[in-house]
């Protein structure tokens, strides 16, 4: 009987993913046996620096990739918010599961709003996305690095003495915690990263029988939205570093995408909205990002190369 490895970050988060998933299959295909299998990424050995400076969100993954190449693992669960564009040679994406909450939040001691935060209020986040929007909202925020897991995050709160940090709900909620002390910012006024809430099921590509199994466990609408903004992504990032993000769902049969590139400072943020046929994902991701050039967003993009940092 084959057993079936799942490989997975070690935090507290990346586990409750890969047994979120490993349920999944257990329910749909109880013959088989399951097992996961912790791997210590690079972005998890190196906390004191910021992603950008160590090389991106890859960081995350490719541990894991590299198991999966070597048959290590068979089936490795990312959250899609740090998936690269592409997967490597040999692997692909089998699966995107039903999104959680794709929504940033805010939290504080009190569940305060963000209009509630006393001036020069310090939050702490790493996220040039975050930082960006955060300070168009409000720029007289003090905006500080924090790094590590999201435990480690909630406690610098305490521990560095800040006003609040902001985190992606989904994590939040897969871990358990109660929301009386969140503050949802707004989807319209704060575009989530490209895939946030997602998770995505990597295997290799000539794992037949993993493929077919997974076409079960697929998330259409979630899958469409998701490469939707991937494409949107890849189009306008370009390996380089911005605050960018984008959004899309399911409306009615349509598919309504919003995307959104602004400059570090927050002084500058673009939006857009596309929509179209709920299967052309691909084509609406490109139009948002041809869009976007127009509007300026080649502008903002240029200036990235003297301003680098984290993505997520
Ligand atoms: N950057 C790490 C990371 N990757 C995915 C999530 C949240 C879960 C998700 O988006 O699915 C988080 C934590 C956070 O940003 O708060």
């Amino acid at each position: 009987m084959r057993k079936i490895k799942i490989g997975s970050r070690a935090s507290e988060l990346a586990l409750v993913q890969a047994e979120m998933i490993m349920k999944m299959l257990k329910e749909k295909f109880p013959q088989y046996d399951y097992e996961i299998i912790k791997i210590k990424t690079l972005g998890d050995k190196i906390l004191d620096k910021t992603l950008s400076k160590i090389g991106g969100k890859g960081l995350f993954v490719k541990e894991i990739q590299t198991a999966l190449l070597e048959e290590s693992v068979d089936l490795a669960v990312h959250s899609m918010k740090d998936m690269p564009a592409e997967s490597p040679e040999g692997l692909m994406l089998a699966a995107i599961t039903e999104r959680e909450d794709p929504r940033d939040v805010l939290v504080t001691k009190s569940g305060k709003a963000l209009e509630e935060l006393s001036t020069n209020a310090s939050i702490g986040t790493s996220s040039l996305r975050r930082k960006a929007q955060l300070l168009n909202l409000r720029k007289d925020l003090v905006l500080k690095d924090i790094r590590g897991n999201v435990a480690t995050r909630l406690n610098k709160i305490d521990t560095e003495g800040l006003d609040a940090v902001t985190l992606a709900a989904a994590g939040l909620k897969r871990l358990g915690y109660d929301d009386s002390n969140f503050y949802y910012l707004d989807i319209e006024a704060f575009t989530p990263a490209v895939g946030q809430g997602a998770l995505g099921c990597e295997i290799r590509r000539n794992d037949q029988m993993l493929y077919d199994m997974f076409q079960e466990i697929n998330h259409k609408e979630t899958y469409n939205c998701v490469m939707g903004e991937r494409v949107f992504l890849k189009l306008l990032e370009g390996g380089c570093h911005i605050p960018i993000g984008a959004y899309a769902q399911k409306v009615g049969e349509e598919l309504w995408m919003t995307g959104m590139v602004a400059s570090p400072d927050g002084s500058e943020v673009i939006r857009h909205k596309e929509k179209g046929n709920f299967e052309d994902f691909l084509k609406i991701g490109t139009k948002l990002a041809e869009e976007m050039v127009k509007l300026g967003a080649k502008r903002l993009l240029a200036s990235c190369e003297n301003e680098r940092g984290e993505i997520l």
